[in-house]
């Protein structure tokens, strides 16, 4: 499976082209839709969420509500772009444009964008840096979900930490609809009152804010990915497919860090042989091991940086005059934590319905599902 995305934050839409899903997935609006949604949520954000009400054009490979094998084209409009024609006109002219940015802002792509594009108006770069692009990302990632959700696999996302305030509540598949429920995508309500609170003093300060988020998945089976070839490791797919998303600096397996500092013999999960089958009592590789899925629940932290547009700029310079200058001031978010674990499932969910392909692989579903079946079956019986 593969699929291309293409598309500026203030142009007329957001594509997606998706090649190799199986035949026979159901798919519909319905299946997308939730998760644009989703997305657009959480405490903190900007006018821009105001603006949208993303929903999902299927316009290829879909028909009669079952994926047909060809391929998935999905178009999300910008309700913005009718206040940035002229501004995002493929036609030439009309320079200097309208909102030219040129003070590079200081953890954003536009200076180093502007240098290796060679771009003098820097939103010809963040017009594409954009964390806008995720909409489409999330689009796409749903499809992967409902396919993992037809071989009985299921995640969850949720903000550990936001500017350091941390969930207290012990994760709980129970507590996925308190989760959903949270505009802090947290079940711990104290926790979220709390980050609230800093995130309005954020905004007061003109400053922003960052987190971590914790993506799981469970009920996937034993030996997706690959101890035998480095672009094969299950680890590695995960972490390039978190850190590819806008402003995730960071990526955790389980415990990873704290398992850093402990001894082997308090991170390692011993097995035992019960019921008729392997179990572990314990989860410290986060479901991975070597590169493949050991049949523990996976557990992904992300951290993500505090958002680059500060309304009280950094000190930069103006990449037309080369004054020093004060960073550019765009609409914004304060912060987008509670959003980014929405992304980070779903763009893992991607890589984990490709390793799903990649061991089984299938034209359809129903053959997808019997060879899955079939390795769980064998998984319990070796
Ligand atoms: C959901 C989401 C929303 C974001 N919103 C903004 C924003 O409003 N302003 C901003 O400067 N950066 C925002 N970012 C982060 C930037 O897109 C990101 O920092 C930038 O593209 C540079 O890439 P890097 O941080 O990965 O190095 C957002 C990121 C995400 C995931
Ligand atoms: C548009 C989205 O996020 C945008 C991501 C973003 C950035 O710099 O990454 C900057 C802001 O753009 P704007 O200036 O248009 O408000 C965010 O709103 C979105 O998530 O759909």
């Amino acid at each position: 499976m593969r699929y291309l995305t293409a598309g500026e934050s203030h142009g007329p839409q957001l594509t997606a082209i998706i090649e190799g899903l199986p035949s026979q997935l159901p798919l519909g609006k319905g299946d997308i839709d939730p998760w644009l949604r989703r997305r657009q949520g959480g405490y903190g954000r900007g006018r821009r969420m105001v603006i949208e009400t993303d929903e999902a054009k299927i316009l290829s490979g879909v028909r009669a509500g079952r994926t047909t094998g060809a391929p998935v084209t999905l178009a999300i409009a910008n309700k913005d772009h009718r206040n940035w024609t002229e501004i995002m006109s493929p036609e030439p002219g009309g320079e200097p444009r309208k909102k030219a940015l040129t003070d590079a802002r200081p953890g954003h792509a536009d200076l180093t964008g502007g240098v290796k594009y060679r771009h003098k108006d820097l939103r010809d770069v963040l017009e594409r840096a954009s964390a806008r692009e995720t909409a489409a990302r999330v689009a796409v990632g749903s499809i992967a979900l409902k396919l993992l959700s037809e071989l009985g696999v299921e995640g969850a996302n949720y903000v550990s930490s936001l500017a350091g305030i941390e969930t207290r509540v012990p994760f709980s598949w129970d507590a996925l609809e308190a989760i959903e429920n949270s505009d802090l995508r947290t079940p711990d309500e104290d926790a979220a009152a709390q980050m609230r609170e800093r995130i309005d003093q954020a905004k007061k300060d003109g400053d922003t804010l960052g987190g971590i988020l914790e993506v799981r998945f469970r009920g996937l089976p034993v030996g997706l990915g690959s101890f035998v070839h480095h672009d094969r490791k299950l680890d590695g797919k995960i972490a390039q497919a978190a850190l590819s998303v806008q402003a995730m600096k960071g990526v955790e397996i389980g415990r990873a860090f704290e398992n850093a500092t402990a001894p082997g013999s308090r991170v390692h999960d011993a097995v035992y042989y019960r019921g008729g089958t392997y179990a572990r009592d314990t989860n410290g590789a986060g479901g991975l091991e070597a590169g493949m899925t050991n049949g523990e629940e996976l557990i992904v932290r992300v951290a993500m940086k505090p958002i680059a547009t500060l309304m009280k700029p950094l000190p930069t310079v103006n990449v037309v005059t080369h004054e020093a200058s004060d960073a550019a001031r765009e609409r914004s978010d304060t912060t987008a934590v509670p959003a980014a674990g929405v992304i980070l499932q779903c763009v893992i969910g991607w890589v984990l319905a490709e390793a799903m392909l990649e061991k089984f692989g299938g034209d359809t579903l129903p053959e997808l599902q019997e060879r899955v079946a079939a390795a769980r079956a064998f998984a319990q019986s070796y």
